[in-house]
């Protein structure tokens, strides 16, 4: 009988859970925020750019994964969302940071006065290929800001959380950490593992 690490008493889960991204950086901050919270491992997948809501794309991200992992998952997709645009370019950032850059953003921005924007990240939990995914949502507000700090992390060096004079590129990791959108998702995915009790067999 395979050896279960008893995390609390409730449902049994084939393996440790799966985080499947193909994005480095978001793995690296998973893995700080998430520290030794809940067991998990990783696999660098390159997931289909789908097309939607920002919850239904990442929980359709989710079933994708699981269904090529064969157990467990994680996934998250992340959005830049500006008020100017009513959320756009939202779940579509990756594309338009690709093609315009920092400046093209900003660009973007310059017909209109109001440069707030949103920061969200969309977890998604699937606990097998024919489980429905369960979502956890984070947010962190700010502004879209001239490029500021190092140029390490998709749009960090443009996004100026509110109440902060720094750009998320400028502040220490762990700073950032605490207040990001992805940490305030991550926070009520542990929530939900420790009221659960996952048990997980090694
Ligand atoms: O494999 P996945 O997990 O999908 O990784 P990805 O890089 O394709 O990521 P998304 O589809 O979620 O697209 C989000 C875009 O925003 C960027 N991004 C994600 N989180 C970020 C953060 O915290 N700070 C800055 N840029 C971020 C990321 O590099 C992408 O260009
Ligand atoms: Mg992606």
């Amino acid at each position: 009988m395979a050896a279960a690490r008893i995390l609390g008493s409730g449902p049994v889960l084939s393996r440790p859970v799966t985080f499947v991204t193909g994005n480095a950086k978001k793995l690296e901050e998973v893995r700080a925020i998430l520290g030794q919270s809940i067991p998990f491992q990783s696999l660098k997948l390159d997931l289909p750019e789908l097309q939607g809501e920002p919850e239904d794309i990442s929980k359709e991200k989710a079933r994708l994964a699981a269904k090529q992992v064969n157990g467990p998952v994680l996934v998250e997709d992340t959005c830049l969302c500006f008020n100017s645009l009513k959320g756009l370019p939202g779940p579509y950032i990756k594309w338009f940071l690709q093609k315009i850059g920092h400046e093209g953003l900003n660009n973007m921005l310059l017909a209109y006065e109001d440069k707030s924007a949103y920061a969200l990240c969309v977890f998604s939990l699937a606990l097998g290929p024919n489980e429905e995914p369960l979502t956890f949502l984070g947010q962190t507000p700010g502004k879209i800001v001239l490029p500021r700090g190092p140029n390490d992390f998709g749009w960090d060096p443009i996004f100026q959380p509110e109440g902060y004079d720094q750009t998320y590129a400028e502040m220490p990791k762990e700073e950032k950490n605490k207040i990001s959108h992805r940490s305030r998702a991550l926070a009520l995915v542990k929530d939900h593992f420790a009221e659960t009790g996952y048990v997980f067999k090694t």
